[in-house]
């Protein structure tokens, strides 16, 4: 099997500072989604850094120059609902021209096994860059699921990114999709019992939405 490409962990003081705020249970509905958004746009900032680049000639001030701009298709973000919805905004902040794709995954509470409900792509992804959103990556069935589909739409050398993920998720994405890039705030110790990430930061879904 080819050997896996291993996650890109963001190691900032000011994401490690945010994400205790966003572990916090005392946390509002509103600072969450505040520190969500806050969060997402550090990640894009990493998750985009192997983008390629092609010269572009413009007249600067001071005379013409060959300057850069970033090469091919517009990027698509691909938000896995609901929760991938809360890294949404601060990615549009850093790439306001990016395309959208949205994967509905329900993950069953018992088998902690995923459905899909809803797929909606961009017709042309061939050729574009896609970037999977999540902010969790627990058995990593959801993530396995979502990327198998954007694969099959065309997407090329897609990125998976999160707030957190544990070795868990990490392994069966190594497994299933080893060429895939994983870029998180933070990688957590373990999944408990019901397969929720340890420290965590609960329900992601749940904190973004009020919804218990
Ligand atoms: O790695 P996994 O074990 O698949 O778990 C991670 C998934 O669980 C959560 O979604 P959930 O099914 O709770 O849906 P929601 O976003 O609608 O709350 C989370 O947002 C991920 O999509
Ligand atoms: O800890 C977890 C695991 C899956 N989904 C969540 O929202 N939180
Ligand atoms: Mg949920």
């Amino acid at each position: 099997m080819s050997k896996a490409l291993p996650p890109i962990v963001l190691d900032h003081p000011l994401v490690r500072h945010k994400l205790t705020r966003l572990r916090d249970h005392n946390t509002s509905t509103a600072g969450f989604r505040r520190l969500t958004r806050e969060l997402s746009l550090l990640l894009a900032y990493e998750a985009t850094r192997s983008l390629s680049l092609v010269p572009r000639h413009i007249e600067a001030p001071s005379g013409p120059m060959e300057g850069e701009e970033l090469d091919g298709k517009k990027l698509c973000f691909v938000s896995i609902l609901r929760a991938g919805n809360g890294l949404l905004d601060g990615m549009l902040d850093l790439v306001p021209s990016a395309r959208v794709g949205h994967i509905g995954l329900r993950r069953d509470h018992e088998t902690l096994e995923v459905s899909e409900y809803y797929f909606n792509m961009p017709s042309d992804v061939p050729g574009r860059t896609c970037i999977v959103l999540d902010p969790m990556l627990a058995t990593g069935h959801s993530a396995a699921a979502a990327l198998t589909r954007v694969k099959a739409a065309g997407a090329t050398n897609p990125i998976f990114a999160c707030l957190l993920a544990v070795p868990e998720g990490i392994a069966h994405m190594a497994e299933l999709h080893p060429d895939v890039q994983i870029v998180t705030c933070s990688i957590d110790s373990h999944l408990d019992e019901h397969g929720y990430i340890v420290p965590g930061l609960g329900d992601a879904g749940d904190r973004l939405f009020g919804t218990r």
